[in-house]
């Protein structure tokens, strides 16, 4: 076989010109046929299809249907439906003894064990409360208010996914807990369900609820989610800026009149610290994308805040599709007998993502591969991603005379820009957006078609994320990996996680070698150092550049004054807006009603900190 024909399948390359690149990764022995079959493909999708969906559209998802033997399947399938579906309307049976454990009560231990595995739903820690089956048990078993099931069947959502079953009844039974369940599969809900219904109605005594979450364009996204959940109730809901803090500085009594709170890490600590906002009644402290802001770089903050949730009857969760086992552990140290939850497998990819890796030789490979998938013809909207901002304004300025609807999105962009970016994506305006990595996290794009790594990922978490922008909620969606020689050792860590998702992976792949966890770290601290992108000619760019070094110098020495040192690098850090702003300085906020137990400091434990400093999953 030819294996540079396997390489650069969608590129076309000149094969003589990259002979060194064949070589490095030419495996000793010969190519054989990958082990992964169809087969093993569909019972992972039938195992983990959280949204309920038909066998034919798994067959649909995973793009098999030429496979005999699943094809053969499907077609059993529909004629047992024919046969099972009855003229008067009624369920058929095919349907009735799939869902039976669905709309049976979980009494039994054994019914209760038969639902999680069924699920893939994994239980860690001690009195784990049984999951829930139907939302309609959330009025009948837990009593949920009226208007919070009105709004969910307004949402059209039919029946829980694993995360909601098994998050809700824990959150309600005040456990703290950590939830790990992939990217799109309604983490969002699984916790506003459970502190609406803790809640009860407003109060008028301030924040009883906090959300955090690393970018302002996510905080948006759950602000939006609250108000949806909230029609009918008059909750009063606050997403932390300038001008909503602004607000509640000048008009102290207005700060207790909200009930629920959603904010960036640094908006929050900023505010704490200028005594705008009183966390002590807080009894729900969330932190969205939990791994990310217990990261270096947002730790510091995180701590400020825990600090600052002084109510002894704090419950805290932790939300993410990743967790990384250093914050697994750094979590644990402050969390109170806290629950685990883990749907399907640790650190694993959607499978609804049809997962791609792209050999393209060198840099300009990139941009050649690009272009073919535009003259091809693609299915918008494409979601790309780059390792800084700087190469996505080069890739933008790039791509912009290639007769597409494309533009860029980052930290450098204004608050209204990026707003209008995104409203303009969702609305099917914007075909193909550029992004940095602030776009990785959380956003709820529901028709992504493709996510192209134009960039390899720095680890295997952004990996996981970045890629987790398409195939949410139960649709399909595809991504496809762009790889140089430079990102070489750094391959296999990606064919690990598209392996254990069930993607077809080619044989010689999976006998690459993992790369060290020295490697990995360092990739992780600095990213690959690339060639410009740039297809103009060397006048003309060093023409550029010239003018370019002027501006970013005199830029520097206005930031130099301005940017914490801390958070130079940190593009997602920049999603909040108050990145760059002058750092306050720091007073703590004074809490009398401060327990022993929840004023425990999460810098001040040396564990912490060294696990920080080894973190050993990238
Ligand atoms: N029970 C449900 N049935 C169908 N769709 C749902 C259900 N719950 C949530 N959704 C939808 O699924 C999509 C993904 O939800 P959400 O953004 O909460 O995912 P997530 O797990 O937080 O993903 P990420 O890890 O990327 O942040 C949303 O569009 C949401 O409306």
């Amino acid at each position: 076989m030819d294996l540079f024909k396997v390489l650069g399948s969608g590129a076309k390359f000149n094969k003589k010109r990259f002979i060194e690149d064949i070589a490095l990764f030419e495996p000793s022995n010969k190519l054989r046929k990958t082990n992964d079959t169809s087969d093993t493909q569909m019972d992972i999708m039938q195992e983990i299809n959280f949204f309920h969906n038909s066998k034919s559209a798994i067959v649909e998802t995973l793009g098999v249907t030429k496979d005999k033997k699943i094809a053969k399947d499907v077609e059993k399938e529909q004629e047992e439906e024919n046969i099972n579906s009855h003229d008067d309307g009624s369920e058929n049976e095919y349907d009735q003894v799939e869902e039976e454990p669905l709309t049976k009560d979980l009494n039994s231990v054994n019914d209760v064990k038969l639902f999680r595995k069924r699920h893939r739903i994994h239980v860690y820690g001690t009195d784990v409360p049984n999951p829930f089956s139907s939302f309609d048990d959330l009025e009948s078993k837990y009593d949920f208010q009226q208007y919070i099931c009105k709004n969910l069947k307004n949402s059209a959502y039919e029946k829980p996914t694993p995360i909601q079953m098994q998050a809700i009844p824990i959150m309600i039974h005040g456990r703290d807990l950590m939830a790990m369940a992939p990217t799109g599969s309604g983490k969002t809900l699984a916790y506003i369900l459970p502190i609406l219904h803790d809640l009860k109605g407003p109060e008028k005594i301030g924040y009883r609820a906090l959300i955090i979450s690393p970018t302002r364009e996510l905080a948006q996204q759950i602000y939006r989610e609250f108000k949806k959940m909230t029609i009918g109730k008059k909750f009063k809901v606050c997403m932390l800026t300038k001008a909503t803090a602004a607000t509640q500085a000048q008009a102290p009594h207005l700060r207790e009149k909200f009930d629920i709170l959603i904010s960036t890490p640094l908006r929050l600590v900023h505010a704490i610290q200028q005594e705008i906002i009183e966390l002590k009644n807080v009894r729900h402290l969330i932190l969205d994308e939990a791994d990310k802001l217990l990261e270096l770089g947002f730790l510091e903050q995180t701590d400020e805040i825990f600090a600052a949730c002084s109510n002894i009857k704090l419950q805290k969760a932790l939300f993410s599709a990743t967790f990384p086992s250093s914050v697994e552990t750094l979590a644990n140290d402050f969390m109170k007998d806290p629950i685990r939850v883990v749907i399907g497998l640790k650190n694993a990819a959607t499978e609804t993502i049809k997962q791609k890796l792209l050999y393209v030789g060198q840099e300009e490979g990139k941009l050649i591969a690009v272009r073919q998938l535009i003259q091809e013809g693609f299915k918008p909207p494409v979601l790309i991603f780059v390792q800084s901002i700087e190469r996505a304004k080069e890739l933008f300025h790039e791509l912009i005379y290639d007769g597409i609807n494309v533009d860029v999105i980052h930290s450098e962009r204004t608050k209204a820009q990026r707003d209008s970016i995104i409203s303009n994506f969702r609305q099917g305006k914007i075909w193909v957006l550029i992004a940095t990595e602030l776009m990785a996290r959380g956003m709820d794009f529901k028709g992504v078609n493709l996510v192209i790594n134009y960039d390899f990922p720095q680890s295997v978490q952004s990996y996981i994320h970045r890629i987790g922008r398409t195939g949410r909620a139960g649709r399909s969606g595809e991504a496809v990996t762009y790889y140089t020689k430079d990102d070489a050792p750094y391959l296999k860590s990606i064919v690990n996680v598209m392996k254990e998702s069930g993607c077809e992976v080619p044989d010689w792949m999976l006998q690459l070698k993992n790369p060290s966890k020295e490697s990995k770290q360092r990739l992780r601290k600095k990213p690959i150092e690339r060639k410009t992108i740039d297809t103009r000619s060397t006048y003309d760019i060093k023409k550029m550049r010239r003018k370019k070094k002027i501006i970013e110098t005199s830029k520097r020495r206005k930031a130099h004054k301005l940017v914490p040192a801390s958070n130079k690098n940190e593009d997602i850090n920049k999603g909040d807006p108050l990145y760059g702003g002058k750092k306050e300085k720091k007073d703590k906020p004074k809490d009398d009603n401060k327990s022993k137990n929840e004023s425990k400091s999460l810098l001040s434990n040396k564990k912490v900190k060294q696990n920080n400093r080894n973190n050993k999953d990238y």
